[in-house]
């Protein structure tokens, strides 16, 4: 059996934490059009749009002299990328692959996806998020606002050279994704957090087939958290394991905070869903504030001083099926960015309480019911724990 993928702590690394389109976009833009050798994309959400055709002309310029670029998308979330536009990055010389495109006879085998969001500019710069290439992520309305709230991650230094191994990994394995070995589940050594308090990163990653490393290294921080839990994320549909190790660190005296999406959503009955679990969290003591302003599709973790940002829902679909990928940081300034980050967040949210919980109309108890029956049907169906 191949060991699974081991991602030590390395250091010396440099951060920068990019918070929406209108920020994180034009700096994505600048480091390809700046690219020399590679420029390497691996995506879940890319679609045609103003954003891809911005996109398209720095990759065919780059692709003209002479840059290596790479793109590798996935199959389900770049459906809505036209063939026009497929066309066009072959004829212009980016390298083009598809993870697992969707096919009418491929049964369950549809549902596991790359859902990695990885960009690679001269193996030297990696940006690391939730973000596709979507017009919703990167295009500001006329108040200067995109429509998703997301964060993007820009990473230097020594752990750039384990995401190049990362994408290599994943662009050869789905050149030759036919006969795979079937899926084995095995548990990996999560490496101990190292000394010191700056610049140091992992990668680190799940493999719905293979492992799930990244929700190992989320339980185990959380399990010695001392002061704060705080999780961001759109889709909250988490399994037990993650709902009972929250639940645990606010009886003790965390301050565990969940901060998820309201009303404005892609996927209301996802919100119901997750909704289930409202009551029991709020009586552990657990915070949930639902952010007002715009869709909030953040997937970020602050545990005291350790960070985990990239592309991890950390809900039992995802975790089950997909490619997922983040960076976790111990860095004391990005620390306190991703801090002010939520706080900015938290107060922009509207906070459920257990009054909120008794009061809720029988409409949307009658929703929460469906979606959650739902939910849970889909997940024993599926076999997924
Ligand atoms: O899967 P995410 O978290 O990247 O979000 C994309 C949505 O699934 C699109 O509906």
């Amino acid at each position: 059996m191949a060991a699974a993928p081991y991602y030590p702590w390395r250091e010396n690394n440099r951060f920068e934490l990019m918070v929406d389109g209108h920020c994180f976009f034009p700096q994505l833009i600048q480091a390809m059009e700046q690219a020399q050798q590679t420029i390497d994309i691996e995506l879940y959400l890319v679609e045609s749009g103003q954003s891809f055709n911005r996109v398209f002309a720095i990759l065919a310029a780059a692709a003209a002299r002479g840059v290596r670029v790479r793109c590798l998308f996935d199959g389900a979330g770049s459906r809505d990328l036209g063939e026009e536009d497929r066309q066009r990055l072959h004829e212009s010389g980016v390298e083009l692959r598809f993870y697992n495109p969707l096919n009418l006879w491929g049964g369950r085998a549809n549902l596991h996806r790359d859902h990695r969001k990885l960009i690679l500019v001269d193996d030297q710069v990696a940006f690391i998020g939730g973000t596709g290439f979507t017009d919703d992520f990167c295009i500001p309305d006329e108040a200067g606002h995109c429509l998703w709230h997301e964060q993007m991650l820009r990473v230097e230094g020594p752990v750039v050279a384990d995401w190049v191994t990362v994408f290599q990994h994943q662009w050869d394995a789905t050149h030759r994704r036919r006969g795979r070995p079937p899926a084995q589940l095995h548990r990996v050594r999560i490496p101990p957090r190292p000394e010191g308090s700056e610049g140091l990163a992992r990668v680190s990653l799940t493999d719905g087939r293979t492992h799930r490393e990244l929700v190992q290294a989320l339980l185990s921080s959380i399990a010695r958290a001392e002061r704060k839990v705080w999780l961001a994320t759109p889709y909250f549909v988490p399994g037990w394991r993650i709902r009972r190790s929250l639940m645990r660190a606010a009886r003790r005296g965390v301050d565990v905070r969940l901060l998820l999406c309201g009303e404005i959503t892609d996927h209301p009955p996802v919100r119901y869903a997750g909704q289930r679990y409202y009551r029991r969290l709020l009586m552990a003591g657990v915070r949930i504030f639902e952010y007002q302003p715009r869709f909030l599709h953040l997937k970020t973790v602050l545990v005291d001083d350790w960070v985990s940002l990239g592309s991890a829902n950390f809900d039992r679909w995802t975790l089950h099926w997909n490619l997922e990928a983040n960076q976790n940081i111990i860095d004391s300034g990005m620390t306190r960015t991703v801090e002010e980050s939520f706080a900015t967040d938290f107060a922009e949210s509207r906070e459920w309480t257990l009054q909120d919980w008794r009061e809720l109309s029988w409409p949307h108890r009658l929703k929460i019911r469906l979606w959650g029956g739902i939910s849970r049907s889909a997940m024993v169906w599926l076999g997924i724990r």
